[in-house]
């Protein structure tokens, strides 16, 4: 995994939308802008739906050579082959995902504020390791919160440390220097008045020139 795909930058998450063309037109402007990896999450939507989205999205994701996760559901990702999966608490065992997906698949765990989840999922053959949340999130309020000491905690693990949570262009940069390498955002960029300029404000934070210190 970590030979073909970027390990740092920005990680877009969908948003709920229904309507599959506005949704690809929604992803275009956000993958045109560069944004480095497309989770596909819709909450609102049945099997049927999420079947026909994720594969609309692949042929985008592809052109651009954005890897797309599937959100919740590895057997889909498995079925449509897709780039990997991202499981949360309640989504079924990593191990049994990693198999199913093959080993150059994306296994994206959800480990909260908990770094003896991290250490877990990287034993059980996570690709990525994913905090949050780190601020108040406009899409999951209630979320339990993180802090960013835990990024650097997770060094240790050798592999990519996702940030999420309420991550807005002006308070990402914090979270890069404590050693966030992607960061995963739904509402900062999808709900933006500019999506393309919001990612571009993302990609700024990578960016060591530009740094304030
Ligand atoms: C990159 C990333 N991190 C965390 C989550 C949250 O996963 P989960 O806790 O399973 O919650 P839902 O997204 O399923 O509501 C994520 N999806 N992506
Ligand atoms: C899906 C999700 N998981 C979280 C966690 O903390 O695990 S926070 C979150 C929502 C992220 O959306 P936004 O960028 O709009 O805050
Ligand atoms: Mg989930």
């Amino acid at each position: 995994m970590t030979s073909r795909w970027p390990r740092r930058g920005l990680y877009a998450i969908t948003p709920d939308e229904a309507d599959t063309p506005r949704l690809l037109r929604r992803v275009e402007a956000v993958l045109g802008a560069g944004a480095h990896w497309l989770q596909y999450r819709n909450k609102a939507a049945d099997a049927a739906l999420q079947r026909a989205q994720v594969q609309a999205l692949q042929p985008l994701c592809r052109a651009h050579g954005v890897p797309l996760i599937v959100n919740d559901d590895w057997r889909l990702a498995a079925e449509l082959g897709a780039d990997g999966a991202h499981l949360g608490e309640d989504d079924g065992e990593l191990p049994a995902a990693r198999v199913a997906l093959g080993s150059r698949a994306i296994l994206g765990a959800s480990c909260y504020d908990d770094i003896a989840l991290a250490r877990a999922a990287a034993a059980q053959g996570a690709s990525y390791v994913a905090f949050g949340a780190f601020f108040v999130s406009p899409t999951k309020p209630h979320a339990r919160r993180a802090s960013p000491a835990l990024l650097a905690q997770a060094a240790a693990l050798g592999l990519p440390r996702v940030a999420i949570g309420g991550i807005a262009p002006d308070n990402a940069r914090p979270l890069v220097d404590a050693g966030a390498d992607l960061l995963a955002v739904i509402s900062g960029v999808f709900d933006a008045p500019d999506p393309a300029a919001a990612v571009r404000a993302y990609l700024s934070c990578f960016e060591e020139d530009s740094r304030h210190d």
